[in-house]
């Protein structure tokens, strides 16, 4: 643990909190932080921004990621090093199984870890899992979400994506991203609490593109999505029975 500040994200244990949302688009950080009361802005560095706020009395860190393992996996190991140990990731995501609508909420009881990063970390055949008590939580607030096994891969426009996809949905999965993988796997790594909650932006075997570019437009449905994944994510870090951790 260090006061230093640390080299990507610029965060120091000033920041005073056990508690942090991470986003992948430095755009989220400053929809979260509408949310949020008595709001300072920490830093933006690279693809790293943050803001500190309270959410009901609770204390909690808004921090984007950018796109992917590796940097995901930077802006984890920075937090543990401030001493945030509570982590969730609120991201976008293409559904995996048909019959997952716009704007639902995808919240991972484990991933495929179909990335290059944490394979170098630890095996591939070391699960990835989220917290038991956030997950607990994420129940009490959001029943309605879907909640099953997602997969973080590495390559948005690979040549083979249709024929993976169909693999690993004839598997049961139920969403894909890209750093919920990276998440779990090195903040178990750190003995962290982590969960990802994940908005649908693309229809199964939707037009991938299409779906990320509406979410950028502020398509309704996924505007939705995007503030009752942040709003479950607030209200999961700020519950009472997290207190005595
Ligand atoms: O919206 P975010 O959180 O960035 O998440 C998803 O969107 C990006 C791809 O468009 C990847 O980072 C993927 O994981
Ligand atoms: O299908 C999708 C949509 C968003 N992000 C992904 O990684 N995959």
């Amino acid at each position: 643990m260090t006061e230093e500040q640390q080299p990507h994200t610029q965060l120091t244990t000033a920041i005073n909190t056990d508690s942090a949302v991470i986003v992948g688009d430095p755009a989220r950080v400053d929809k979260a932080a509408k949310l949020l009361d008595e709001v300072q802005e920490w830093a933006f560095n690279r693809e790293y921004k943050s803001v500190i706020g309270t959410y009901k009395g609770k204390r909690i860190l808004i921090m984007s990621t950018g796109i992917g393992a590796p940097s995901a996996g930077i802006g984890v190991e920075e937090l543990h090093n401030v001493n945030v140990n509570k982590v969730i990731r609120v991201g976008s995501a293409g559904a995996m199984q048909s019959g997952i609508g716009l704007g639902e909420l995808i919240i991972g009881e484990g991933v495929v870890r179909d990335d290059g990063l944490t394979q170098k970390y630890v095996p591939g055949i070391y699960p990835a899992v989220p917290s038991f008590k956030l997950m607990a939580l994420a129940h009490k607030y959001a029943p309605q979400a879907v909640y099953g096994i997602i997969r973080s891969h590495d390559g948005f426009y690979m040549d083979d994506n249709a024929k993976n996809e169909a693999f690993w949905s004839s598997k049961g999965i139920v969403g894909a991203d890209m750093e919920s993988g990276a998440l779990m796997t090195i903040g178990r790594q750190r003995g962290m609490e982590t969960l990802s909650i994940l908005n649908n932006v693309v229809l199964y075997e939707g037009d991938l593109a299409a779906g990320v570019n509406d979410l950028v437009n502020g398509d309704d449905l996924m505007a939705q999505g995007e503030t009752a994944s942040l709003k479950l994510a607030l209200d999961i870090l700020s519950d009472h029975s997290l207190e005595e951790d």
